[in-house]
């Protein structure tokens, strides 16, 4: 009789990279910096999410909206104009590339993450990796059956990045509890077809292999405490257990050389890929 894992393919993120291939500032800059004009575009669309936000919050965005405003109109001479675009393009704006899911370059390996437009530099972050975090101690056995999507960390913390079945309930269940009033702690969209965080496709990445070098690699990271509270709604991770004290996980996915558009991601999975 065939015996099965429980863990179909267990990424882990290697005891070398405990030496960060860039520092914990740079990728909290980066996710500052896309999600801040993520959240600028969204308010382009619906300015009265303004309403929910505390006082000094709101008037930032509002601040930030007038300039906004001020430069398209000196840019493009007109009045009024609506600068509201796709997250894929804001991604573009913001950092120069943008990616996206496509069948991969690999017979028979379902879909992979390609650029899509611009160039990746060497040491940037290309993508997140989405999905609810387990402590080692949390009960995972029924969503991991047959599950590919499954992240481990070094310390044991697990990453259950599948968008489909089970984890996906579990995904939107925590995603539910942990909202603060109207406001979403964490995002929900990478489970649909309709993504907000255009970053957040980083569980799609297949693995390297002779004639595929990988050309990204996994950085664990903890969201601070200090992360601004309206931005919250475009992290693609949720605590499988509220717990108010301990920082968010994440794992980002890191360019280990330059990228450019066409080509296709693909990672080190440590583990045989089956
Ligand atoms: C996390 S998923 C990656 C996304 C997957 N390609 C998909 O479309 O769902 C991991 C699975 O992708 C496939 N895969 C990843 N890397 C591969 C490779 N180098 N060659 C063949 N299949 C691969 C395997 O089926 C593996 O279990």
């Amino acid at each position: 009789m065939e015996t099965f894992p429980i863990f179909r393919t267990l990424r882990y993120v290697p005891e070398e990279s405990k030496d960060k291939v860039i520092p914990d500032e740079d990728v909290l800059g980066t996710l500052l910096k896309v999600f801040q004009a993520l959240f600028l575009n969204d308010l382009n669309k619906q300015s009265d999410i303004l309403t929910i936000l505390p006082e000094p919050v709101k008037s930032k965005y509002q601040d930030l909206l007038a300039l906004q405003h001020q430069r398209v109109n000196l840019l493009e001479n007109r009045h009024q104009q609506q600068c509201v675009f796709k997250p894929e393009e804001i991604l573009y704006k913001t950092l120069g590339f943008s990616v996206a899911r496509a069948t991969s370059s690999l017979i028979s390996a379902g879909r992979g993450v390609f650029i899509t437009k611009g160039l990746v530099p060497k040491g940037a972050v290309v993508s997140m990796y989405p999905g609810t975090i387990y402590q080692k101690y949390e009960p995972i056995f029924f969503q991991s059956i047959g599950n590919p999507f499954i992240f481990r960390c070094l310390d044991g913390v697990l990453i259950d990045g599948n968008d489909k079945g089970i984890s996906k309930v579990v995904y939107r269940s925590c995603s539910g509890r942990d909202r603060v009033g109207p406001l979403k702690m964490s995002d929900s969209t990478w489970l649909t077809s309709e993504i907000h965080n255009p970053l957040a496709v980083g569980q799609y990445v297949n693995n390297c292999s002779n004639d595929r070098a990988a050309n990204v690699c996994y950085q664990e990271f903890e969201v601070p405490a200090v992360f601004p509270v309206e931005l919250k709604q475009y992290l693609p991770n949720i605590a499988y257990s509220y717990a108010k004290q301990s920082p968010l996980r994440c794992v980002v996915l890191v360019a280990l050389r330059d990228i450019k558009q066409g080509e296709e991601l693909f990672s080190n999975y440590y583990t045989i890929v089956s």
